[in-house]
């Protein structure tokens, strides 16, 4: 659990970032949204110290990290950046093993765990391993870039803008990959974007950020639902229906939806949002979807005509 208590960093004059305080639980995802300038990176990087901040406390799972050596610290918190930062004179391979060999692991358990790693961003060692980042795509690159940082098994991930230098469409699909891959589900992780669909896709919580400050932070339904200042309101004003939808999930309507008596394969779970339930029903082509939970023993089916009228029913009562 990453705390975060009346942070601020000074740069000579400008103060970046003015005595912020948040909280990030074990397996969340927290996402600090915001325009250009408003102080993301920054605090980013004071979760890390590749900047120290100027006043106020961080701890990182109980232990407070201006206590501890910034080398050391940093072996338990991975950390992706927007331009990706792979050693263009280092093959994937090499790159992968940059922390492991400080770590002092054997070479076995090195390729062992590349391979692994690799597998899961579907970049196959065997294809992909001896490739140099100038011979890869951007998406290409940004998993090696997460590869490298989930190595070790950090708990604590951090990651910078990492899908900005990608394409729409590329950015959009690497970001349903991201939000599925087994090894992130119980890390803590902390994302920059300026990017709101991003923020609602990836964020159990959301930090909106303007000048040096939190304006509002809390669910993505609950920024989107009740925002709490005209700054906010603005904010998401141009793509607020869309925002609901994503913010939405099939749980929120479940009892609205009817059973599924004879389904076998769900073809999506609960946790889907509403918008990808509507994705999906459009991708492909069907009238009906089975969805399924772990959690929940029932089956149901999902239309169009279900969520639109459960969502014109939650706009009218809120
Ligand atoms: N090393 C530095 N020296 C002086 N000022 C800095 C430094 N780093 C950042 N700043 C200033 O601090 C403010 C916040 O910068 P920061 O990079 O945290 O914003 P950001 O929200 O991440 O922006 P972007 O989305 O453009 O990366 C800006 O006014 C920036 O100019």
């Amino acid at each position: 659990m990453i705390i975060a208590d009346q942070i601020s960093k000074h740069f000579n004059d400008i103060q970046a970032v003015k005595n912020i305080s948040f909280e990030v639980k074990q397996g969340e995802t927290m996402v600090l949204l915001g325009t250009s300038g408003c102080g993301k990176t920054t605090t980013l990087k004071m979760l890390n110290r590749l900047i120290d901040a100027t006043s106020g406390n961080i701890t990182i799972d109980g232990k407070n990290i201006f206590q501890e050596q910034p080398e050391i610290l940093r072996r338990t918190i991975g950390y992706v950046s927007q331009n990706n930062g792979l050693f263009p004179h280092f093959t994937v391979a090499q790159n992968l093993a940059v922390v492991p060999k400080l770590l002092g692991w054997k070479k076995d358990k090195i390729l062992q765990r590349s391979g692994e790693l690799l597998d899961q961003l579907k970049l196959p060692f065997n294809e992909f391993g001896n490739k140099y980042p100038d011979e890869l795509s951007g998406g290409q690159k940004q998993r090696v870039s997460l590869a490298r940082a989930l190595i070790a098994d950090p708990p604590v991930l951090l990651m910078d803008e990492p899908f900005g230098a990608l394409d729409p469409v590329t950015r959009s699909g690497i970001r349903k990959e991201f939000k599925q891959l087994p090894e992130l589900k119980s890390k803590t992780i902390v994302l920059v974007t300026h990017d709101v669909q991003e923020a609602f896709e990836l964020g159990d919580h959301v930090c909106l950020m303007d000048k040096g400050q939190i304006v509002q932070s809390g669910t993505p339904e609950a920024l989107i639902f009740n925002p709490e200042n005209d700054f906010a309101r603005s904010f998401f004003k141009d793509q607020r229906l869309l925002l609901q939808l994503k913010s939405l999930s099939l749980k929120t309507i479940w009892n609205q939806l009817s059973g599924a008596p004879n389904a076998s394969k769900a073809d999506i779970t609960s946790d889907e949002s509403l918008w990808g339930a509507m994705e999906i029903l459009s991708e492909k082509q069907s009238q009906q979807l089975v969805v399924g939970d772990l959690g929940l023993s029932e089956q149901k089916i999902v239309t169009l005509a279900v969520i639109e009228t459960a969502f014109n029913h939650i706009q009218n009562r809120r």
